[in-house]
C-alpha cells in the first residue's frame, strides 16, 4: 500500500474510513478538520481507507518504516531541548540519547469509528511485533497518540473522554494533552502443546494461549453481542441500526450458557456502600503462591443474559453501561446480568441510558474491576471483540482470556483529551 509519510511531511498521519458512521467523514474533513490543520500550520498526511481491514494492513506493512523516517527525522532536526531519539532496529545507527527515554511520539489522527481506531491499534503492534524481529524495546519505545475525530455510529473511546463532536476533538487535538489508551490482549487457548510462555492453570492443567487481537473499546458476550451482531446486517438503517436490533433481540430475548473466571485482583461494586470495594484475598503480592494465581478469584456460572468487559465507560452518548470503566487504568471493567427477563433487561438498559444508574439501584447487575478474565461455553459460542467476532468452540478448547496487558512495549498508545 503506497502511500506513507516521508520525513518532511511528519508530524501528523491522518486515516479516514468515509464508510464510518452517516459517511460525512470526507466532507467533514475538507469542510472541518483541514482548514484547521492548516490554520495550525500542522503538516499531515493522509490517508483514505478504501476497505474493511485496510487501515490495519496499512499500518501492518508501513509501522516500521514510517518509525525509521520519523526517527531520522527528528535527528536531523531535533526540537529545541528534545532528547535525541535512538536507533530503530538496524537500519537506524542509534544517537546518542544518553538521559532518559527517547522522545519519539508517532502521531496519527483517526477520523471514524471506533473500529477504525480497532485496526489501527492492531496494525501498529503487529507491524511492530509481527515479525520475529520485534524492535521496540527498552532502548526505543516510541509513544503512538491517537486523535479520534467521532464520525462512527458509537464513537466509544471519545464519548468516554466527554467527546461528541468533530470540532471538540479537534480542538483537543490542537490542545495537545495526551492520557494513556490500554489495551486488552484476547488470546484463545491453545491446543498444539508448544509456544508461548504466557501460562494459567484454569483447570489444573498446563495450558498456553494464543494472542489474537488487541481491543480497546469493549468485549461480549450474550445479548449486547447478539446485538452488535444484528445490527451490521442493518447498516442502511444508520444511527438507530443498533436500536432496531436491540429491540429485536430483547423480544425475542435468549439467555446465553458460559462459565466466566476472574483470576488474581478483583474489585466489586457494593451496592450497600455504593463503592467499589477491594477483596483482599485476591490480591496477587509477593506471598502470593503460584497455585493461588491460578485458582479463580470470582466464577460466574451463568446462564448470562447480558455479559460486558469493557475499557470504556460509555459506549454512546447517554449510554453509560460500565461507569466505572477508565481507559487510562489497567483494569477491565465487567458488567454480568444473569438469568435476567425481558422486563428486567429492559430495566436496566433503561438505567444504562441514564449515565450507569442500573449498577446502583438493580440486583440482578454485578460489577468488577479485574484483570484477567477468561469465558468459556458449553456450546459453539460468539464473542463480540471491539465490533470483530469470535466464534468459539465448546468447552475448554474454545476458552478464551482477556488480560489488561502491562507490557510497556505493547503499551504505547496515547490519547488526545
Ligand atoms: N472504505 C471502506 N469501505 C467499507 N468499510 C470500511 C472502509 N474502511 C473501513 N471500513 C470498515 O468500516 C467498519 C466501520 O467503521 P467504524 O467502526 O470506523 O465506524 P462505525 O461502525 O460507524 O462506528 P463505531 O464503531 O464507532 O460504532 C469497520 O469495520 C472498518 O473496518
Amino acid at each position: 500500500m503506497g502511500i506513507r509519510p516521508t520525513s518532511e511531511k511528519f508530524p501528523l498521519l491522518v486515516i479516514l474510513n468515509p464508510n464510518a458512521g452517516k459517511k460525512n467523514s470526507l466532507d467533514v474533513f475538507t469542510k472541518t478538520i483541514q482548514p484547521a490543520l492548516q490554520q495550525a500550520d500542522t503538516p499531515y498526511q493522509f490517508i483514505e481507507t478504501a476497505s474493511k481491514g485496510f487501515a490495519q494492513s496499512y499500518f501492518k506493512d508501513n509501522v516500521r518504516q514510517i518509525l525509521i523516517d520519523l526517527v531520522q527525522s527528528l535527528a536531523a532536526n531535533p526540537a529545541p531541548g528534545a532528547t535525541q531519539p535512538s536507533g530503530v532496529g538496524n537500519e537506524v545507527e542509534a544517537t546518542a540519547a544518553t538521559t532518559g527515554p527517547p522522545e519519539v511520539v508517532l502521531r496519527i489522527m483517526v477520523i471514524g469509528g471506533d473500529g477504525t481506531v480497532h485496526e489501527v491499534i492492531n496494525g501498529v503492534l503487529q507491524g511492530i511485533h509481527g515479525s520475529s524481529d520485534s524492535f521496540v524495546n527498552d532502548n526505543f519505545r516510541p509513544m503512538v497518540e491517537l486523535s479520534i475525530i467521532p464520525l462512527g455510529t458509537g464513537n466509544a473511546i471519545a464519548t468516554s473522554q466527554g467527546v461528541t463532536t468533530p470540532q471538540a476533538a479537534l480542538d483537543r487535538f490542537l490542545g495537545g494533552k495526551s492520557v494513556p489508551l490500554r489495551v486488552v490482549q484476547v488470546s484463545q487457548r491453545d491446543t498444539t502443546p508448544h509456544t508461548t510462555s504466557n501460562t494459567n492453570n484454569s483447570d489444573n492443567t498446563q495450558c498456553t494461549w494464543k494472542p489474537l487481537m488487541y481491543t480497546a473499546v469493549v468485549n461480549s458476550f450474550g445479548l449486547h453481542c447478539a446485538t452488535v451482531f444484528d445490527a451490521e446486517g442493518l447498516r442502511s438503517l444508520g444511527n438507530v441500526r443498533f436500536k432496531a436490533s436491540a429491540l429485536k433481540n430483547i423480544a425475542f430475548l435468549k439467555q446465553y450458557q458460559a462459565r466466566v473466571e476472574i483470576f488474581g485482583s478483583v474489585q466489586k461494586y457494593d451496592r450497600l456502600s455504593h463503592q467499589l470495594v477491594t477483596d483482599t484475598s485476591t490480591t496477587i503480592n509477593a506471598t502470593t503462591s503460584p497455585q493461588q494465581e491460578q485458582q479463580s478469584s470470582v466464577t460466574l456460572t451463568g446462564p448470562f443474559t447480558y455479559l460486558m468487559l469493557s475499557k470504556q465507560s460509555s459506549l454512546e452518548p447517554g449510554f453509560v453501561p460500565t461507569p466505572f470503566a477508565n481507559t487510562s487504568d489497567d483494569w477491565l471493567d465487567i458488567l454480568a446480568v444473569q438469568n435476567a427477563g425481558r422486563g428486567q433487561i429492559l430495566d436496566i438498559l433503561g438505567d444504562a441510558l441514564k449515565e450507569g444508574m442500573h449498577v446502583k439501584q438493580h440486583e440482578k447487575v454485578e460489577y468488577y474491576k479485574a484483570k484477567v478474565v477468561e469465558i468459556e461455553t458449553p456450546t459453539q459460542g460468539r464473542l463480540c471483540v471491539d465490533g470483530e467476532f469470535l466464534d468459539v468452540a465448546a468447552g475448554p478448547e474454545g476458552r478464551v482470556r482477556f488480560e489488561v496487558v502491562s507490557d510497556p512495549n505493547i503499551q504505547l498508545f496515547y490519547l488526545s483529551v
